[in-house]
């Protein structure tokens, strides 16, 4: 096959180094780098006529523009002279015109000859940090002007754009880069020339326009050029190109601009349009869509490449909406960006992974088994999330569901994005989103999601749904269906296992309101410090999830976070918070938690089951009783969803803002419920979100264990106490004591033992501990010591 094919992609690797000839950066040098799945490192070959034979001219598929011979000394460190980026503005112009002849002898090596004779070169064999490429003359021919060729495949769809980032141009003036090139005191912002072609790609020379575009983000670019030439709404309908010079082929943009502020010029395509299908686009990454749907464990979906809008129903486009995590994950970041850095205090611990969390497993409930009630009831009183089989649904059907889902994330963004939820619109829109709140300070999930509004009949609007996965509509709605009849069913068991009729939660809840989620978990590029899905309990009634094989949920159990395995026929169960204000706390909600990983995507299908937002949810009065006193007030389920989303997630702080027994302590209230957990996993109680708090590497832990409302505070207090008391942190034991006392006078005594004394005015409490956490001995107020052993397991 030819090396230089007209149109074909190729790299050139140089023998001696192994690195590849690379468009910098900067827009302007070349340069050798390691960096081969950069698509600075891939060039396009467009072959022209030159004295009677065809010659090749390289054009850089990141940039457009052409590898160029200068007649300038290459710097100090490298031989001959320098080779730039530049352009093709005059047909007649040599510094770009190269031709490849064979090197002959040993391997399959290639000279790069420019027009002048002289030969591309490597530098650097003996000094390595020499990375530059220059041009030499021939009589200095040797090993370091020898290059392979790799031909680079095109990529079977449109590549996506990298999000969008804030990346800042060079600052003015200076030298920077490879051969200390001097940069020109330069503007903030890069004029754009762009012109709009049409159909085939022809357009008008004399109609370019010009504007400043501030920043490097091509996917910036490209939607304030579609506002410019009028595509306001779908800004993907259009495809921005480079074109380096008046000669120049044109190079559809999927990278970001240069770093510094050269002018560009770029002509506008229409996607779909017969000029666009003549591009051709290197499969340079290895985070293609290919290699997504591999990942996934699945062939390539087939999708089709216009992007124009086919439904008009289609969900409206987003506006200001994050980037997905997946463009992310795509675009390769090598860090974690900021705002998805979980506090430390909430990164996924070692802890899952003590002996006693290993040792305990979800349950399995067979339905179809004659023990089924026994083992839900157990499970529910347990856990409050189990998995079932024997459930009647077919194993096709949830394969299907998983199947859709994946087809749709492993599309191409633009195909997504026609489906984008409208943040402008609420939280808890239906379509393709990228975050679970929208509160400036919450930390975000490393996850993107599909929901869909399936039940009451009159909220399923299928056309709502992606249209490009053939058969996804259909699915959605089966299985919609077939998790309703299930989660009645669930629901029946529910109750009857309290002694209620069987259909009392059904009737609490009343008219279902379903909503599907699928949740797609990218590969993340530091999985120990983020979240897939933060810790939180559901907030409706329940909640059946089906998930592949790559793991990564986890439930709250006695304060551990224990893995749940997928079950290849099976659905996990999750109670949620109504279900726990039904039951009067019998059930509790499971707090649950995605973790990710930075091997696999990871895909999962959650379908919940919820009250409508005008039901009032109530106790069931059967549950409530003198030693039972009920537990939590009743509510609006809207105005329960409303708090939700104000104040976040976070473990169970929704719930427990109900409790009818709370009692706030020193302005502090449960709102402000905090999960810590200790090293050795041992003891965990609730305290509250003082920053301070977080200081204490010994502070506990949210307690599942459902200690007495009344003495929750106190004992969140003495177990930081205690913390820190063993931390040695005095001053700010001291600072946490006259907070605790309503700044009364306190007094700490350190002896052998950690010993604790607060003393109030009315009372006054001792705790002592050994020099091992937990505290074995507690002298306090007899009822406070015992609550204290309570905890203790
Ligand atoms: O992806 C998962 O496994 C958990 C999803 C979940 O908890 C939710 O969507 O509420
Ligand atoms: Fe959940």
């Amino acid at each position: 096959m030819e090396l230089f094919a007209d149109g074909h992609h190729v790299r050139l690797r140089s023998r001696v180094h192994g690195k590849y000839l690379h468009a910098d950066e900067d827009g302007l040098g070349v340069s050798l780098r390691s960096l081969r799945e950069s698509p600075n490192a891939v060039w396009q070959v467009h072959r022209v006529e030159r004295d009677g034979g065809t010659c090749v001219l390289l054009h850089g598929a990141a940039y457009g523009s052409y590898l160029a011979a200068t007649g300038y000394a290459a710097p100090p460190g490298h031989l001959g002279q320098r080779v730039v980026q530049g352009v093709y503005d005059d047909p007649g112009d040599d510094a770009i015109v190269w031709r490849a002849v064979r090197t002959g002898g040993e391997g399959n090596y290639v000279f790069l000859r420019h027009i002048s004779y002289r030969l591309l070169r490597a530098n650097g064999r003996y000094q390595v940090w020499h990375n530059g490429v220059s041009v030499d003359h021939y009589d200095n021919e040797s090993s370091m002007m020898h290059w392979s060729v790799e031909s680079v495949p095109p990529h079977p769809v449109l590549p996506q754009l990298p999000a969008p980032t804030h990346d800042v141009l060079l600052p003015s003036g200076g030298f920077m880069g490879l051969f200390r090139r001097r940069i020109e005191s330069m503007p903030a912002e890069r004029a754009i020339r762009y012109v709009r072609a049409d159909a085939n790609g022809i357009f008008n020379d004399q109609a370019w326009e010009t504007f400043e575009f501030h920043g490097r983000s091509v996917f910036t670019l490209r939607q304030e050029l579609a506002t410019l030439v009028g595509e306001t709404v779908f800004f993907f309908n259009i495809l921005v190109c480079a074109k380096a010079g008046r000669y120049a082929r044109l190079t559809p943009l999927f990278t970001d601009l240069p770093r510094s502020a050269q002018p560009m010029d770029i002509v506008v395509l229409t996607a779909g349009s017969p000029a666009v299908d003549q591009l051709r686009y290197p499969n340079n990454s290895t985070s293609d869509l290919c290699h997504l749907a591999a990942n996934c464990g699945r062939k390539s979906v087939s999708l089709p490449l216009t992007n124009s809008p086919k439904s008009s129903a289609a969900a409206p486009m987003e506006t200001a909406a994050p980037p997905r995590v997946q463009a992310l994950a795509d675009a390769g970041v090598p860090h974690l960006p900021a705002q998805y850095v979980q506090p430390p205090e909430h990164r996924p611990a070692p802890s899952s992974s003590s002996h006693r969390a290993a040792a305990l497993s979800v349950p399995v409930v067979d339905l179809s088994s004659a023990s089924a009630a026994g083992a839900v009831r157990a499970a529910c009183a347990d856990w409050g999330a189990f998995h079932v089989v024997g459930h009647g649904v077919p194993v096709e059907l949830l394969d299907a569901m998983r199947e859709a889902g994946l087809a749709f994330f492993c599309s191409p963004m633009e195909d997504k994005l026609r489906f984008a939820c409208d943040p402008t619109r609420g939280a808890a829109t239906e379509g393709y989103g990228s975050r679970m709140l929208a509160n400036d300070d919450s930390v975000l999930d490393w996850r993107d999601y599909f929901d869909h509004h399936t039940l009451p009949e009159s909220r399923r609007n299928p056309s709502h749904w992606p249209d490009f996965v053939p058969g996804y509509r259909d699915t959605v709605v089966k299985y919609s269906d077939s998790m309703k009849n299930l989660a009645q069913r669930l629901l029946r068991i529910i109750s009857e296992s309290l002694n209620l009729p069987s259909s009392y939660i059904e009737e609490a809840v009343g008219e279902v309101y379903q909503n599907i989620t699928i949740s797609y978990y990218s590969p993340c590029p530091q999985p120990d410090l983020a979240l897939g899905l933060q810790s939180h309990s559901d907030m409706g009634a329940i909640t059946l999830l089906i998930q592949d094989d790559v793991g990564g949920l986890e439930v709250m159990k006695d304060g551990m976070w224990i893995p749940v395995p997928s079950l290849p026929d099976g659905i996990l169960v999750i109670l949620a918070d109504q279900t726990e204000i039904i039951t009067n706390g019998i059930y509790k909600s499971s707090v649950h938690r995605a973790i990710v990983n930075a091997e696999r995507a990871r895909l999962s299908v959650a379908t919940f089951y919820d009250p409508s937002k005008a039901r009032k949810i109530c106790t069931a009065p059967l549950l409530v009783s003198k030693d039972e006193p009920q537990k939590y007030r009743d509510v609006v389920y809207g105005d329960y969803v409303s708090s939700w989303y104000t104040k976040g997630p976070e473990g169970k702080r929704n719930i427990d803002a109900l409790l009818i027994q709370q009692e706030p302590f020193l302005g502090m209230n449960l709102e402000s419920a905090r999960e810590f957990q200790l090293p050795n996993d041992r003891c965990r109680f609730l305290t509250t979100s003082l920053s301070c708090f977080s200081l204490s590497r010994q502070a506990a832990v949210v307690a599942q264990s459902r200690v007495e409302q009344k003495w929750k505070w106190w004992w969140c207090w003495v177990c930081m106490l205690l913390g820190l008391a063993q931390d040695g942190n005095t001053s700010l034991l001291t600072l946490l004591l006259s907070c605790i006392t309503n700044g009364q006078k306190t007094h700490l005594i350190q002896k052998k033992k950690i010993k604790c004394i607060v003393k109030t005015q009315k009372e006054k409490f001792k705790y002592t501990m050994k020099s091992e956490w937990p505290m074995e001995e507690v002298e306090a107020s007899s009822t406070t010591a015992q609550l204290g052993l309570d905890l203790l397991y």
